[in-house]
């Protein structure tokens, strides 16, 4: 039996994993900007902690349906390089688990930053 990983190499192999989403995935780049974005508009808008709480989940979630659509991607790809209709049901399906994170972010945002956003219009105009 293979002797148990460190609590430090265990970190490492899942950093590893998000670098590589990072690297071979725009989409995955893609959320990560929008979260820093997001999290910027948060400090500045001095959004309250429930806010804080369900935006930070929000972007949490969207992530990490992206690193688990990548490690579907990889996988399919590994086993069925081919065309097979479970390789396109594998993939569509982990597709559609980020679509739902993202439109759920969508929504999270608009609640959270309608009214400042609409506030600082207000002002600027
Ligand atoms: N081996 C396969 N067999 C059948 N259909 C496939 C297969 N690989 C991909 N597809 C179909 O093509 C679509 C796009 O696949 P692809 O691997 O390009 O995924 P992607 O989401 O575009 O990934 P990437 O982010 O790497 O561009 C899949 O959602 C699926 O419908």
């Amino acid at each position: 039996m293979k002797p148990p990983h460190s609590w430090r190499s265990t970190f490492r192999y899942a950093l590893e994993g998000i670098k590589y989403a990072l690297r071979t995935q725009i989409n995955m780049r893609v959320h990560a900007v929008i979260s820093l974005g997001v999290i910027a508009a948060g400090i500045v808008f001095r959004i309250s902690r429930m806010e804080w709480l369900f935006i930070l989940a929000a972007c949490a979630f969207v992530m990490a349906a992206e690193l688990f659509n990548t490690a579907v991607e990889a996988v399919v790809d590994l086993v069925s390089p081919e065309a097979h209709p479970l390789a396109k049901a594998a993939k569509d399906t982990a597709a559609g688990a980020v679509l739902l994170a993202a439109v759920f972010a969508v929504i999270t945002g608009v609640v959270v930053f309608y009214e400042p956003l609409l506030a600082l219009l207000g002002h600027l105009l």
